[in-house]
């Protein structure tokens, strides 16, 4: 069940349509405040849920060896601007006595987290430590690639420039090569 409160974010949306000087009863704008209330329930419908529950079913299976999952999409609402940023996760881990997650799951977990007000870091940190804590891997590495809507149409105006994210714990900590494998699979077309 959703804790968002539609009506009160349509009153809000009213609100800041009436503040920049619209007139909120003209047609275009009449069902403008529902609409919002709606998208906002889907954008930020990660809140209050817990990323590491994705994971609370494991997989027995015998690979001790590296599972990548790269190229998810996903978008999430910087936290200082409220607009978004988006871009692609990619997500690796070296499963330890056959714990192995369903591959949907990483999607999963990224979609849950992102679906709030975000830091890219904090997307980063949550979905590899949410894994480290629950499939108990020899090692999880996160790389996010993102465009953020507060640098490229407001601020700094940068369209194009990405910020890359990356965390490593486990083995990926200090296994120089096992991320450079990471890394090359990525760039894999
Ligand atoms: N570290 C980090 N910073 C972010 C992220 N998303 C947006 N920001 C930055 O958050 C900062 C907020 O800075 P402030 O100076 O408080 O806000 P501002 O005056 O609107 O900043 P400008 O964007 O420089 O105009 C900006 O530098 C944004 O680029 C993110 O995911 N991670
Ligand atoms: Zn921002």
């Amino acid at each position: 069940m959703s804790n968002v409160d539609l009506m009160k974010i349509q009153e809000a949306i009213k609100m800041i349509l009436d503040a920049v000087g619209e007139d909120v009863n003209r047609e275009g704008l009449l069902d403008t405040p529902k609409r919002v209330a709606k998208m906002y329930e889907e954008m930020f419908s990660g809140i209050g849920q817990d990323p590491k529950e994705f994971f609370s079913t494991v997989f027995h299976e015998d690979h001790e060896e590296l599972v990548l999952v790269k190229d998810i999409p996903f978008y999430s609402m910087c936290e200082h601007h409220l607009v978004p940023f988006y871009g692609k996760a990619h997500i690796a881990y070296i499963p330890r006595d056959g714990r192995v997650a369903g591959l949907s799951k990483l999607g999963r977990c990224v979609e849950s987290v992102a679906r709030r007000p975000q830091l890219q870091e904090r997307i980063t940190s949550t979905v590899a430590d949410s894994i480290m804590e629950m499939l108990t891997p020899h090692g999880v590495y996160v790389v996010i690639e993102a465009e953020h809507m507060c640098m490229t149409m407001r601020g700094l105006k940068k369209p194009g420039s990405k910020t890359v994210t990356s965390v490593a714990r486990g083995i990926f900590e200090t296994d120089d090569a096992k991320r450079n494998e990471v890394i090359s699979f990525i760039q894999m077309s």
